[in-house]
């Protein structure tokens, strides 16, 4: 019985997700016209309500997401004032800044039961329905206060105690993340996968800033994450790169090919490819003879993998991406066969032409699973990888970063795997995280000056080197040793770099300026390093004067109070910390993250401006105690987010 229970609340918790993703997916925004949307949206809301049904009574759910804990509260006032209406989940969103003084959250689910309830012949005003729905919201310690506005709005204001005691909390632990929804959950995270033997590009960039903070952000949360690195390290292109290699380099097999210029290499073959007969006779051999396992092929194509691997380590390096694990197409090669066997005994696949393709429910463009020829393709090895990904490793939520050009092979291959029963999408969650491609300041693609791709490496450089202008600039070279300087150049080019990249609508395109991301006046990690620096320092104020021990003593009592309206709004948005977090994994957007970490350094600025730590009382001095734990709670929270980013933080620049 539990058990059952346990699974409809997780499909509704799924249902949810998926409508809400639809609701708030920025760019259905005009597509929320769509009719097809809107039916979806419907079904889905249908789909929610009869799994309610048959789950009651609902329970309230507190969490360390205030909104969460919010949304809880009102679903279950909701279902406890009208036990007829088909049940949505309430809608609840922070108030905006301008709105603040009418309430710190606002729900405005009135309209939408009034509306159900017309439509089964009941009427009542949503005004009213907000009234019932407050005559039944669970007793808490959250809200302080509500009042109802315009057509039927409800405003929540906060408890004050209770945000005292979080803060207090955060002083004295640190950042705490519940971790009871991921036990023995894990995650596989499919991201940078550059192709061997080519150059990894600005595209690769964004898939490994993008992937790795996904990936800290599931495991912050506690849950097992498989970060894969899934190379393009297979294909008949290496037919022509093994032949170019045993003709340049004979000792391949005992010394690391001095390949510096792999891009170079790469055109070579292919110009030999095209132009020498005998070439590419032998290119072909190759490619059956890698396929075989030839001993030493074998050897060559791994020599070539090599070479790339050393470069791609470079630019992992120097971002310090670590723990992502190289499981590239090669691996699944030996896998393509049972796969393409379960298939056809499925009777799944259709023979087109001299090939084999798949449809896919859905879709109007099929999967091409076997060539003509009997070679498999990209289709081939991404339905192998998620099928080896769901039933051998057992991954609970698969996430592919990868470039928004792919979203129709994605499509495919989901709807593919999931019509071939290798996942239920009621227990595995499968996501391609797309993002938008990148360009140069004239909003063209993004070039060297001579219209050549641009190394990363060089990237990297030319970001090292204007972080460190800049802080020679602002005469940092007085105040930091040799090593500072250096550490402080590198955590502020890579972190913005990472920030810039991240700051933004993954699905968008991306301008890419140094000029903006390392604007110490922006919303630049160079800004939001420079004020974590600022609000470390904050102690120091009162050094000799308090210990830690004291401090810790009226966090842990809460005697302490949010009376000034900036330590107020401070501690709200410190607050919204794991609400942000917990909408980014329900979204899989990291930018509300980085809009948030604005949000909360400006909402530290206005508060250090005003609320001094040390205020003179008939000339005695007193120590502000609530504030000094305002800014370490403001620190820690943070130094969290800025660890999900993968930005690396400092104590002094
Ligand atoms: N499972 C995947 N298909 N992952 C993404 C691979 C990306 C591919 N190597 C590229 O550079 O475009």
């Amino acid at each position: 019985m539990e058990a059952k229970i346990n699974k409809q609340a997780q499909t509704i918790d799924r249902l949810s997700a998926e409508l809400d993703s639809l609701v708030s997916n920025p760019q259905s925004e005009e597509a929320k016209e769509n009719s097809k949307l809107k039916y979806q949206i419907s079904q889905l809301q249908k789909a929610i309500a009869e799994e309610r049904t048959n789950l009651k009574p609902l329970e309230v759910e507190m969490s360390a997401s205030i909104l969460d804990s919010l949304v809880s509260l009102f679903t279950v006032a909701i279902a406890g004032a009208f036990p007829n209406v088909p049940f949505i989940k309430a809608a609840v969103n922070p108030t905006s800044p301008k709105q603040e003084k009418f309430g710190d959250y606002q729900c405005n689910s009135s309209m939408q039961i009034a509306g159900m309830l017309k439509d089964a012949g009941e009427k009542i005003a949503p005004r009213d329905v907000a009234k019932k729905i407050l005559d039944n919201i669970p007793s808490n310690n959250l809200i302080k206060e509500t009042t109802i506005a315009g057509p039927g709005f409800i405003n929540v204001f906060m408890c004050q105690k209770y945000m005292v005691n979080r803060i207090g909390e955060l002083n004295n632990l640190g950042v705490q993340y519940d971790k009871s929804k991921s036990r023995g959950r894990k995650v596989v995270v499919d991201y940078s996968s550059p192709n061997i033997a080519k150059e990894m590009h600005v595209g690769h960039l964004r898939s490994t800033i993008i992937g790795d903070s996904i990936a800290n952000l599931f495991e912050a949360y506690g849950y097992e994450v498989l970060r894969i690195n899934h190379v393009g390290d297979w294909g008949t292109q290496f037919g022509m790169l093994i032949a170019h290699l045993i003709d340049l380099f004979p000792d391949y097999d005992k010394n690391v090919p001095r390949i510096s210029d792999l891009q170079k290499f790469y055109k070579e073959s292919k110009k030999r490819f095209d132009d020498e007969e005998d070439f590419k006779k032998r290119a072909y051999e190759n490619v059956v003879k890698l396929q075989s396992h030839d001993p030493a092929i074998h050897k060559a194509w791994q020599a070539i993998c090599e070479v790339s691997r050393i470069e791609f380590q470079k630019v992992y390096d120097r971002l310090q991406i670590t723990g992502l694990k190289e499981v590239g197409e090669s691996f699944y090669q030996d896998k393509m066969n049972a796969v393409v066997d379960q298939l056809k005994k499925r009777d799944l696949l259709e023979f087109d032409d001299g090939r084999y393709i798949m449809w896919a429910p859905g879709i109007e463009i099929p999967l091409t699973v076997v060539k003509t020829g009997g070679g498999y393709t990209y289709d081939t090895s991404d339905l192998t990888a998620l099928n080896y990904r769901v039933n051998e490793i057992k991954g609970d939520i698969l996430i592919y970063v990868v470039d928004c050009g792919q979203e129709l092979h994605f499509r495919q291959v989901f709807a593919a795997a999931s019509k071939a029963g290798f996942y239920d999408a009621a227990q595995t969650r499968v996501e391609h995280a797309g993002f938008g491609v990148v360009l140069g300041e004239d909003k063209k693609k993004f070039k060297t000056r001579s219209g050549e791709t641009v190394r990363l490496v060089d990237l990297l450089d030319e970001g090292i080197k204007r972080a460190n202008d800049q802080l020679l600039e602002r005469g940092r070279e007085k105040e930091l040793t040799a090593q500072e300087m250096k550490d402080a150049a590198d955590a502020v080019a890579y972190g913005c770099i990472k920030y810039a990249d991240l700051k933004s609508n993954r699905k968008n395109d991306y301008v890419f300026s140094f000029d903006q991301m390392l604007d110490i006046r922006g919303n630049t990690a160079a800004y939001l390093l420079y004020q974590l620096t600022r609000i470390r320092s904050v102690n120091r104020k009162v050094e000799g004067k308090i210990t830690d021990e004291e401090i810790s003593k009226i966090a842990t009592s809460g005697q302490f109070d949010l009376a000034d309206p900036r330590e107020f709004k401070l501690a709200k948005t410190i607050l919204r910390f794991h609400e942000i977090l917990s909408q980014a994994q329900r979204d899989l957007l990291i930018h509300p993250i980085c809009e948030w970490m604005y949000d909360l350094s400006n909402a530290f600025s206005q508060f250090y401006d005003k609320c001094y730590i040390i205020e003179k009382k008939d000339g005695k001095e007193e120590i502000k105690v609530g504030r000094l734990i305002l800014a370490s709670a403001t620190a820690s929270v943070m130094e969290a987010a800025f660890k999900i980013l993968g930005i690396r933080t400092l104590h002094k620049m």
